[in-house]
């Protein structure tokens, strides 16, 4: 295995592929680092280097354009928890995260507005874009159809580590998976501020697939405690989403991360994307492998956060959290059901 900066595994996507011993022992790896740490590196993931480099070299721009034109696309305009948000405006755990983000989820029409649709549906819907930057529409669109045949390429990977079917998930994710891209950056903060760049938290969907750009700040929360997962340059960091905590039964663990805010003067950037399942689906729990039925650990409990096996109810729950604002302006009429406090956005 290539050498990590990290206490976290670096594993090699092409092993997937190759002889049957090759794999095999590549399977083993990825359970390794799925019932450990629940984050890896990885390698030999297909997407180019140079797409790599427009995306990061995008994603700069759009935080250097005028504050003007990116609060022309905040989120708070869109329903749909698309568009852009400014630091302190988004919470973890009732606490407000210190990043700049643009959410990119998947573009497709809103359904028409009904009282008797299921509340999940209003997360569909366009994203919002800077006019002042085309070229970000076309290239993270782009960036998204990649990633999301790469991560789909590693739920593979999990259900036959799992020792299951590769294509075991297609029936909760085809034809339309749930797609999010993130892209971030956490300015610099002073010794004496909070650190929180994002609070304590587990991903929602099936798996992650994070780009850094060069500066550390991500750690995990593992069975010896935290440790740094910092930049290591060619790879995606994959982690567990909820969804797939689910369905193995805990045999696979969303394992709880952060990001620490940089020093001062200096910031970091990261690209997020969360692949996720159709927001109509329901989670199946697999029959593992009598020799991995030991692993099911059970799913976490934790009463702050609780786990939903209805794919849409458990990420409108996560994007009502994170985001307040939004959900007073436009979903006022879910604050109860989903625990929202009223006026916490206003607070900060
Ligand atoms: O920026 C990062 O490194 C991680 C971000 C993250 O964990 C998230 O947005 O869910
Ligand atoms: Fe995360």
């Amino acid at each position: 295995m290539t050498a990590s900066p990290s206490q976290l595994p670096v594993l090699d996507l092409s092993r997937f592929r190759s002889d049957t011993a090759e794999r095999a022992e590549f399977l083993r790896d990825v359970r390794d680092a799925a019932f450990g740490p629940g984050f890896f590196y990885l390698v030999g993931h297909g997407i180019s280097d140079r797409l790599i480099r427009d995306v990061l070299f995008a994603s700069r721009n759009f935080f250097a354009l005028p504050e003007a034109d990116k609060l022309d696309i905040e989120m708070i305009n869109s329903p749909h928890f698309r568009g852009y948000t400014r630091a302190g405006r988004e919470f973890t755990r009732g606490q407000p995260d210190w990043r700049e983000q643009l959410d990119v989820g998947a573009e497709r029409e809103a359904f028409p507005l009904s009282r008797s649709a299921p509340p999940w549906t209003r997360l569909q819907g366009p994203n919002q874009w800077p006019d002042a930057l085309p070229e970000l529409k076309p290239l993270l669109l782009r960036y998204q159809q990649e990633v999301t045949e790469l991560a789909i390429k590693v739920l593979r990977v999990f259900a036959a580590a799992l020792g299951q079917a590769e294509d075991v998930f297609e029936p909760i994710y085809v034809p339309s998976p749930n797609q999010l891209i993130k892209i971030i950056r956490y300015p610099g903060r002073a010794a004496d501020e909070s650190d929180q760049g994002v609070g304590t938290h587990k991903d929602s969907g099936f798996v992650t697939i994070l780009l850094q750009d060069t500066v550390a700040g991500l750690q995990v929360e593992t069975a010896d405690g935290w440790i740094d997962a910092p930049p290591l340059p060619g790879s995606f960091v994959v982690n567990i989403g909820e969804i797939l905590e689910l369905a193995s039964n805990g045999a696979l663990r969303a394992n709880v991360h952060r990001v620490v805010s940089p020093p001062p003067d200096t910031d970091r950037l990261s690209v997020a994307f969360f692949l996720g399942a159709r927001l109509d689906a329901t989670v199946p729990v697999l029959t593992l492998p009598p020799e991995l039925a030991d692993y099911a650990r059970g799913v976490t409990q934790d009463p702050q956060n609780p786990l939903f096996r209805d794919v849409g109810r458990n990420y409108l729950k996560g994007r009502l959290r994170s985001h307040p604002d939004v959900a007073e302006r436009h979903h006022a009429d879910l604050l109860d059901e989903y625990a929202i406090k009223p006026g916490l956005a206003a607070a900060y």
